[in-house]
């Protein structure tokens, strides 16, 4: 099992939010509306119809399946608001559609074992601006791993030259007030951050967002060698991808 790769399936996938707004909190009694004539003793498939049309509902995600694998790189590709953060939340057992399945290795998800087998690199970077990328990783080394201080070390050495970072590892990762690496070099710091664990599997919400082309590449390239030299299964949402990113995704899934 453990070196088993990672196959990820979502099946028929619907996720729907409402928005309506929340009632009044201090409104303690509050009557119910009664039901207008036309909602009173309403067929399923009815009452199906009307919360389609229903302003109030909206269907973020309808019957979507996809399949990502190891070694492999999947895209999740479509323009603002489309569903991609809600896809990659659902595929990573965060939030739970109203219906469908997501499968892991054939076996409905174990949110609990699967945060264990996985990194979610968010789409802002939440780092510390006053620690150096070395204190960031390690910082994050000795949170996820129960590894004797020197074994840490060595880890994060190792992941700092993996991930490039290496001319700037003594360098604070900074903010808007403290000048520090750059952006794209940030984005490589949480991507570091959440594979400290040697995840079987990584899910990026908009790895590319911000950065310039050449930036962008870089990190699809960098992400691509991890898939396929570890075998990872990498998910990953972008919203315009150039064709040179196109030339390194596996498969994409577009969303409307
Ligand atoms: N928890 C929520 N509450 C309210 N609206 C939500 C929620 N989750 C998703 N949405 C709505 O669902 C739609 C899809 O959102 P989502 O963030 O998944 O899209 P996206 O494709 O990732 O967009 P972007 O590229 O701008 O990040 C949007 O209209 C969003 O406002």
């Amino acid at each position: 099992m453990k070196n088993q790769g990672c196959e990820i399936e979502a099946i028929g996938v619907n996720y729907k939010i409402s928005t309506k707004k929340p009632e009044n909190p201090f409104k303690i009694f509050c009557k119910k509306p009664a039901k207008n004539r036309q909602e009173v003793g309403q067929e399923p498939e009815e009452e199906a119809k009307a919360e389609e049309t229903s302003p109030e509902i909206r269907h973020v995600l309808k019957d979507v399946t996809c399949r990502a694998k190891p070694w492999e790189i999947l895209a999740i590709v479509g323009p603002s608001g489309a569903g991609k953060s809600s896809l990659l939340e659902i595929l990573a057992g965060k939030v739970t559609p109203q219906t469908g399945s997501i499968l892991v290795n054939q076996n409905p998800i174990d949110r609990a074992h699967f945060k264990k087998i996985s990194g979610y690199v968010t789409q802002k970077d939440t780092l510390f601006p006053l620690l150096t990328v070395e204190e960031t990783l390690m910082f994050s080394a000795k949170l996820r791993l129960k590894f004797p201080k020197a074994e840490l070390s060595s880890r994060v050495k190792s992941l700092i030259q993996e991930l490039g970072l290496s001319h700037v590892a003594g360098t604070r990762i900074g903010d808007d007030i403290v000048r520090g690496i750059s952006g794209g070099e940030r984005r490589r710091v949480s991507i570091g951050v959440e594979v400290i664990h040697d995840p079987k599997v990584l899910i990026l919400d908009e790895p590319t967002s911000g950065l310039d082309s050449t930036s962008a590449l870089q990190i699809i390239d960098m992400l691509k060698v991890m898939a396929e030299t570890r075998g990872r299964t990498i998910i990953l949402s972008i919203h315009q991808p150039g064709f040179r990113i196109v030339k390194l995704l596996n498969s994409i899934l577009l969303l409307g």
